[in-house]
């Protein structure tokens, strides 16, 4: 069964909501296509109107975070009803940057995957190793705990419908690419070590993306991957060449 690929754009802390409907305004044609799930991951104030903008077309709306509670005294975070609320259908969790910056950690991020799983909403779980584990050789050792402690108790049916996003931290902002040998080699690890967790038919269904200064240039060797089944893109998904990303064949 050949899965289908899944391309996203990961907005970070960029656009306010006036310059989000612009961007999508400007995207909308030149993503369009029947071959891949376009996904948009904007700041949680642009949901609404990124969802408006993009009606009629292709493109899927997802969160950049989410909390793990339902509700309560919880100030400043957003709750997985709310996004389902409305019509949220991914949520990036465990980005770097939130595990270097907001505290993330393995246990947190598997307390918002059950959470996500709980209420519909497919998680993009990123890991990946800085520059200093992979000239340690210990890579893989580091992103099997992240992918092994985010899918505690997550069942195999769950997992079947779960995003993977393998983005290096050396390879994230600093327009240094992984190889596609390098990419490839990790997402293939990444696929055993759910074979492993669950069993052949999960790590079959599951889809992994690479992350880390994906361009127009770049993207076709890496998408073309047998085991890299799109990606997560950051700086390039905010200008037309995510159109070309995204048409990448
Ligand atoms: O972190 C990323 C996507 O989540 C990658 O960002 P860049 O594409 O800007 O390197």
């Amino acid at each position: 069964m050949a899965r289908r690929k899944i391309i996203a754009g990961n907005w970070k802390m960029n656009m306010t909501p006036t310059e989000a409907v612009e961007l999508v305004n400007t995207l909308k044609p030149l993503v369009a296509t029947e071959d891949a799930d376009v996904v948009f991951c904007v700041p949680a104030i642009d949901i609404i109107p990124v969802m408006e903008a993009a009606k009629g077309s292709n493109i899927e709306v997802g969160a950049e975070n989410m909390y793990y509670e339902e509700k309560g005294a919880y100030t400043g975070e957003i709750s997985p009803a709310m996004l389902t609320d409305v019509g949220v259908k991914y949520v990036v969790l465990g980005h770097s940057e939130r595990r270097e910056y907001f505290a993330e950690t393995n246990e947190t991020v598997n307390k918002k995957m059950l959470k996500a799983f709980e209420h519909g909403i497919t998680p993009i779980m990123c890991c990946g190793e800085s520059l200093e584990q992979r000239e340690q050789g210990v890579t893989m050792d580091f992103i099997r705990q992240q992918v092994k402690v985010g899918f505690q108790n997550v069942t195999a049916e769950q997992a079947k419908t779960a995003v993977i996003a393998y983005e290096p931290i050396w390879a994230i902002g600093t327009g240094k690419t992984a190889t596609t040998e390098q990419a490839q080699e990790v997402c293939k690890d990444i696929r055993a070590c759910i074979a492993e967790i669950y069993d052949e038919a999960t790590a079959e269904a599951i889809r992994i993306q690479y992350g880390g200064s994906v361009n127009a240039a770049t993207a076709p060797e890496l998408f073309a991957q047998p085991d890299i089944d799109g990606g997560l893109v950051g700086g390039a998904a905010l200008k037309p060449d995510f159109g070309k990303i995204v048409n990448y064949k």
